[in-house]
């Protein structure tokens, strides 16, 4: 398969305003959405996520209601950009078609379907739709470090053979080592072929979101997502300004401007944060113990509710194997330890 253009090395989707949204809790504005579009798509970014944390319907009681529609902000986005391309997600069962087709109808051209890594058969119907609808489509193989690369691949030939054009080794948990990711990357694109390109999505975690990244891109992924200034669940994601720095000095092609995103962190995704994404404790937790990255802020409210220790509750989601879906077991945790105090 070509890369992703003629002039183009890799294509970076960034996630501020969708990953981002698990780190502010949901409470997006149109005017945020506004001021980072606008500056990310001046500096280049080729794509845009923008959708609630858990992707289209994730706005309710379990996950964190929206303090803005979606579609607000997804056609505010739409209306914003100039030159990128704005995506949005969606977990089958959270969103319903409807959804997809409401994107669609803002202006959105990216459908990016996440499941389960080993539960893939779910997405089938949802790609269908997104390409008789004409949009691009990726899929996410979600918690990508809790199997194994060969039966990732498998995975991902079930998304392929159903439409999707690019398969993304996600490491929701920021869990992946180099090795982890070279061997589920280069297992997808043996796989695949020509009929899908790779992708990479990673977690600051364990420190490693830049270095997997390229690890990645060395294993043969194509697109890359990252989000400015690591505005992203847990420590956050791979942060766009440093993979596009690296990217310059390696000689890969990104199309990003590394002077305008380095200024657009700083100066426009910065205060629109609450606070930096930081390589804390809990994130260093969920690192090491595989703990999805969106479960920090669920465990931290649950810690202080139930007035227990919110890392014992994300190394019982480690034990359990939790999967995204699961927030609710973490209030089971939390009432488990504080019974046990
Ligand atoms: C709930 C969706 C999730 O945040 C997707 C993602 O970014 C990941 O698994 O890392
Ligand atoms: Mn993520």
């Amino acid at each position: 398969m070509k890369s992703y253009s003629d002039t183009l090395d890799i294509r970076i989707t960034d996630s501020s305003l969708r990953d981002g949204s698990h780190a502010k809790r949901h409470q997006f504005t149109v005017e945020h959405v506004r001021s980072v579009v606008a500056a990310l798509d001046d500096a280049g970014v080729p794509v845009i996520e923008v959708t609630h944390g858990d992707g289209l319907g994730g706005s309710s009681f379990t996950y964190g209601f929206s303090k803005t529609p979606e579609q607000d902000l997804i056609k505010t986005a739409v209306e914003t950009a100039r030159q990128a391309k704005i995506a949005f997600l969606m977990l089958p069962g959270l969103g319903v078609k409807d959804d997809i087709r409401a994107a669609h109808g803002n202006g959105a051209t990216v459908c990016r379907i996440a499941t389960h890594c080993t539960e893939a058969d779910i997405s089938v119907q949802h790609f269908g739709l997104a390409r008789e609808m004409g949009l691009e489509t990726v899929g996410f193989l979600m918690m990508a470090h809790s199997t194994t690369p060969e039966a990732l691949a498998r995975q991902g030939r079930i998304m392929a053979d159903a439409g999707c054009q690019c398969v993304y080794v996600v490491d929701s948990a920021g869990a992946m080592v180099m090795d982890d990711v070279t061997g589920r990357v280069q297992a997808l694109v043996a796989e695949l072929g020509e009929d899908a390109q790779v992708g990479f999505h990673g977690h600051e975690n364990l420190a490693l979101g830049t270095g997997n990244s390229v690890v990645a891109i060395q294993a043969g992924a194509r697109q890359i997502d990252g989000s400015t200034r690591r505005l992203g669940a847990g420590a956050g994601n791979t942060a766009v300004e440093a993979l596009v720095a690296v990217c310059a000095k390696m000689g890969i092609r990104t199309g990003i401007d590394v002077l305008k995103i380095i200024d657009a962190a700083e100066d426009v995704v910065r205060p629109v944060m609450d606070d930096e994404c930081q390589l804390d404790r809990l994130a260093l937790l969920m690192g090491h113990a595989g703990v999805y990255s969106s479960f920090l802020k669920h465990a931290f409210r649950q810690g202080e509710r139930y007035g227990v220790s919110a890392a014992q509750i994300l190394l019982r989601a480690g034990e359990r194997r939790l999967v995204g879906g699961q927030e609710d077991q973490l209030i089971d945790i939390a009432v488990e330890l504080a019974a046990q105090k």
